[in-house]
């Protein structure tokens, strides 16, 4: 059974971790974390939403216009989103989440153009923008056109914004490896926003192929345990389905916890309620952390020693596996400056 980690032993392997990743400023900078164990949708069309962003304590706030926004709302959405993206980013450093994004609609709805063209009008940029139904590489192509069109090349090349992509077709899931490669490739080659973490959208999905939905979820164990190799192959996070039973805080538990022994590193959520259960499920445990901070701290002596693989525990250690570690003790700090 998973062992959560208690307060106490929490702030200690906190405060371990800091101290070993602060010695070895070097490796820190290899990777820019942002921990997305709770992606939480907010309707871009409701105000009253809206307005509780600064306090929502959800690792990741999606200000939503695309499937959460009625069609007649897509105007006033808009509207609002600028809006609120301009005072959340004034102060952003007041947020309890640590990244605030944007979904657009996307590019197969037509409805892309006149998201960006209204978004463009923000004085900032969000932390990521977020493109849902990438079903091809070439729809990468038309986001970049897009951007680059209403926000001018500098604004789109020029940022530490991430662009996070949604799966959410059978053509999407087979062809995943050749979009995340593209995706790469483009801000490798252009500068356009760093591809982070793709999300699985699993009703969509499920729509796609024809599948009903059963309490065990047996439809979806093929293409969860693909989507989460094909992101982890490109080293990036894998955030899990949306689990809709707003009631069932056991079944969202069983499937959160599912989720995280599968390899993802997050669940999407709809209402603040889910918020906790999910990101406590998705916390490594105790043990993994001593582990990724032992190995850190080694990684550190033996690459002082001009050494680059290593063993350590018994396991052969190199580099893949010390940003593993990596991540694990950035989120544990992470988490911990926000608690
Ligand atoms: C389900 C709904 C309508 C129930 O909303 P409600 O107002 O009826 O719920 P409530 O329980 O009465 O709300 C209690 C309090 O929580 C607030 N609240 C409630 N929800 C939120 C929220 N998300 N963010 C911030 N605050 C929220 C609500 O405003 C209220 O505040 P109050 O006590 O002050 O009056 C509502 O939770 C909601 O709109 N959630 C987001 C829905 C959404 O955006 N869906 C689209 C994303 S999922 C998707 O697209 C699929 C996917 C991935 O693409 C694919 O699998 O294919
Ligand atoms: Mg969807």
């Amino acid at each position: 059974m998973r062992s959560t980690i208690a307060v106490d032993g929490f702030r200690k392997l906190t405060a371990m971790s800091r101290a070993t990743v602060s010695q070895f400023a070097g490796v820190r900078d290899l990777v820019k974390y942002v921990p997305r164990r709770a992606l939480l949708y907010i309707p871009g069309s409701n105000q009253k939403m809206l307005d509780k962003v600064p306090n929502i304590k959800a690792d990741c706030v999606v200000l939503e216009l695309e499937d959460g926004v009625a069609m007649t709302s897509k105007h006033l959405a808009r509207q609002q989103v600028v809006k609120s993206v301009d005072r959340l980013m004034t102060n952003r450093h007041d947020l309890k989440c640590f990244e605030l994004g944007i979904r657009v609609n996307s590019v197969s709805s037509g409805l892309i153009e006149e998201d960006v063209t209204e978004l463009s009008k923000a004085e900032h940029l969000p932390n990521a923008f977020m493109v849902p139904k990438v079903d091809s590489s070439e729809e990468l192509a038309a986001v970049f056109d897009v951007f680059r069109r209403h926000y001018g090349a500098k604004r789109v090349m020029d940022t530490n914004t991430r662009l996070v992509i949604w799966i959410e077709s059978a053509r999407g899931m087979l062809d995943m490896p050749r979009i995340l490669a593209s995706a790469l490739n483009l801000h490798k080659n252009s500068g356009f926003f760093k591809l982070d973490a793709v999300v699985f959208g699993s009703d969509d999905y499920c729509a796609d192929i024809g599948a009903q939905r059963s309490a065990d979820g047996n439809e979806l164990v093929w293409a969860r345990q693909r989507f989460v190799a094909c992101c982890k192959a490109f080293q990036l996070q894998a955030i899990d389905a949306v689990f809709i039973d707003l009631k069932d805080m056991g079944g969202l538990k069983k499937y959160s916890e599912e989720g995280h022994r599968w390899g993802f590193t997050g669940k999407q959520v709809i209402h603040p309620s889910q918020v906790e259960i999910v990101q406590n499920a998705f916390m490594p445990t105790a043990e993994k952390v001593e582990w990724a901070t032992e190995l850190v701290h080694a990684f550190s002596q033996h690459e002082s020693q001009g050494k680059g693989a290593f063993q350590f525990r018994g396991q052969m250690i190199d580099r893949p596996l010390l940003l593993q570690a990596l991540n694990i003790v950035q989120m544990v700090e992470r988490v911990g400056q926000q608690s």
